[in-house]
């Protein structure tokens, strides 16, 4: 593992504006892990994710990305230094084809290679190159979910950051968009999962972080925690051996 290839966050306080909605974030992402970070609504998550790509107020802390602090850096920058973001909900052209739309994402990367961009894409994606010349907004939700996927691939990044890929979308559909990350996790690109879908997240990532109140409360592997405490953890902050301690 090459040391510079973490993405190490320390103290990290950010927000909107005034807005502080992390209070202290300390992370640490070796090259190449998968991560799934989960938590009840409003801990931060998403945040998490906009300001690890240049989207928040960070008021405090380092984002440290191979030997530099790219926290006050701008998103243009930080996808230039490999990092890509697919937000949550799909579709960012939907009256364009997948074609276009590919098109567009590959104009965003410095001396664009438009068609070899593409065609890269198409090879890891074939389901995508069968639908080119449908309109992105007439595909099923999970197609739509992939293309976003594949626009942030395009750009060949190191780390991938998505938030919730999986809403409403079929099993089906999700199951094809978790392979799919599944085998670019394989390929060696580190993955920051936001995911509501905590029983999917617990099967395709390493590692388990849970946010709450804008702060790290549980770091661990998948398998150091059962569906019931991870239940918990998200109601009260607190394992059960914890809060019967307190009483
Ligand atoms: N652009 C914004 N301006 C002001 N406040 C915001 C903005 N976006 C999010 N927030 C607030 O920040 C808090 C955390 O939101 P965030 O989306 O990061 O949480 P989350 O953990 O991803 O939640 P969920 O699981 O519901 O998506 C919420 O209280 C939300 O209302």
């Amino acid at each position: 593992m090459v040391a510079d290839s973490n993405l190490s966050i320390k103290g990290l306080r950010a927000g909107y504006g005034n807005l502080d909605i992390l209070n202290g974030v300390d992370l640490d992402i070796p090259a190449g892990q998968f991560v799934a970070l989960m938590g009840p609504n409003g801990a931060g998550k998403s945040t998490l994710l906009k300001t690890l790509y240049g989207m928040t107020t960070v008021k405090e802390g380092s984002i440290d990305w191979r030997g530099e602090d790219i926290a006050a850096s701008k998103s243009r920058a930080i996808l230039g230094e490999g990092i890509s973001f697919v937000p949550q909900g799909r579709c960012n052209f939907p009256v364009m084809t997948v074609d276009e739309n590919l098109q567009m994402a590959a104009y965003t990367i410095r001396d664009a290679k438009v068609k070899a961009d593409r065609d890269y894409v198409y090879d890891l994606f074939p389901i995508l190159k069968t639908r080119r010349s449908t309109l992105a907004g007439n595909m099923s939700g999970g197609e739509q979910q992939l293309l976003e996927v594949a626009m942030a691939v395009l750009q060949r990044p190191k780390v991938l950051l998505v938030d919730e890929p999986s809403v409403g979308l079929s099993p089906a559909a999700i199951g094809i968009v978790f392979d799919e990350l599944l085998r670019l996790h394989a390929d060696g690109m580190t993955i920051l999962l936001v995911e509501q879908n905590t029983k999917k997240a617990m099967e395709v990532a390493q590692r388990a972080v849970i946010l709450r109140l804008g702060k790290v409360i549980w770091d661990g592997t998948p398998e150091d925690i059962t569906h019931d405490e991870l239940g918990e953890l998200f109601l009260t902050g607190k394992m059960r051996g914890e809060l019967e301690a307190a009483h």
